[in-house]
């Protein structure tokens, strides 16, 4: 692929799943823990105009909240990842980048216990995890997204990200097939923080239609959904754009800066599109046949001669 670079001008406007026009700034917040109000419209990262690297948005950047160290993972004989070591601070936007194979994926899978290295140490705030299952690592609200769209497509969109609550349910099987006492209030009130989330991600419109209906775009939007109504601290975007056109990664791009600047939930994003990983990251990590080869902000980043050689001056 060839390097693009997307001009992401001032506040941007979006369409709604209506297609109706949406000004920047007028969206509600879900009852996630206030992080200030909804002036994110200024905060778009354009261009060269990044924001100082310590503020994220209206945050500013925490402390280290995952720390991976060494990582190395392979399988049989192919070396996904060799001696990768890498941070991630509370409530910043971390870019992994890299060529085709280079082992983003394998890292975010390594992330959230999908994966198990054979080598390395990952700290995720102060505790060192071993072999952690992705549902333990859900409970710890690390949620994530896929490069290929994990929906139920015959379900509902409502449906579909009510199943993103799975982990946050405390009643059982049995007092919910009853619909009685506690579970029915349990539910309730997952019910209502996924409308929340509906209502943020401005998807009222399409909320009973089947998945499989739906566009592209508005699919990667009600996965975004889904991530969101498990509330997470980390959020695991794997190529939230690809495959969307102009006007659709111009939303997508609004809505996750919504997220990290409203919320304050911490990303780690995995794009293609240099444009995008540009403006909105805070740092970037790059791979390379599984070995990282830059880490900075994107300032730095942009101007590694490694990384020049290795991505962003090729076709890949
Ligand atoms: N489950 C697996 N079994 C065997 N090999 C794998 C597995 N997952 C990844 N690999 C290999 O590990 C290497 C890194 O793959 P990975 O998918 O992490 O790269 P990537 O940077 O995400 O690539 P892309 O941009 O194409 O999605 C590749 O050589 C890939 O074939």
């Amino acid at each position: 692929m060839t390097a693009t670079r997307t001009a992401w001008q001032g506040p941007m406007a979006r369409v709604d799943a209506t297609g109706s026009a949406v000004a920047p700034g007028t969206i509600g917040a879900p009852g996630h823990a206030g992080h200030g109000d909804a002036g994110h419209a200024d905060h778009a990262r354009t261009g060269d105009a990044h924001r100082p690297e310590t503020t994220v948005g209206t945050h500013t950047r925490g402390d280290v909240i995952l720390d991976l160290q060494n990582i190395s993972l392979s399988f049989g004989g192919v070396k996904a990842l060799t001696d990768i070591s890498f941070d991630v601070c509370e409530h910043e936007i971390r870019a992994i980048i890299g060529p085709n194979g280079a082992g983003k994926s394998s890292m975010l899978n390594v992330i959230n216990g999908v994966y198990h290295p054979q080598q390395g140490r990952i700290v995720f705030r102060g505790q060192e995890r071993r072999q952690m299952h992705p549902t333990a690592a859900a409970r710890q609200g690390i949620a994530r997204t896929f490069q290929n769209i994990a929906l139920f497509k015959g379900m509902t969109v409502l449906d579909n990200i009510m199943t993103g609550r799975n982990t946050q349910f405390r009643t059982g099987v049995f007092a919910h097939a009853l619909w009685w006492g506690p579970a029915r209030a349990e539910e309730m009130q997952h019910r209502r923080r996924v409308e929340e989330v509906i209502d943020f991600l401005e998807i009222q419109a399409i909320r009973k239609t089947p998945v499989g209906r739906l566009p592209y775009g508005l699919q990667k939007r009600v996965e975004l959904a889904r991530a969101l109504a498990a509330e997470p601290s980390m959020l695991l975007l794997d190529e939230p754009m690809a495959g969307m056109n102009v006007e659709e990664k111009q939303d997508m791009c609004r809505f996750i800066l919504d997220v990290n600047q409203q919320f304050g939930t911490t990303i780690v994003l995995i794009e293609h599109d240099m444009g995008v990983v540009m403006d909105i990251s805070d740092r970037v990590v790059v791979l390379d046949y599984g070995k990282k080869i830059g880490d900075g902000t994107p300032e730095e980043v942009k101007s590694n001669p490694d990384v020049i050689r290795a991505y962003l001056g090729t076709s890949h």
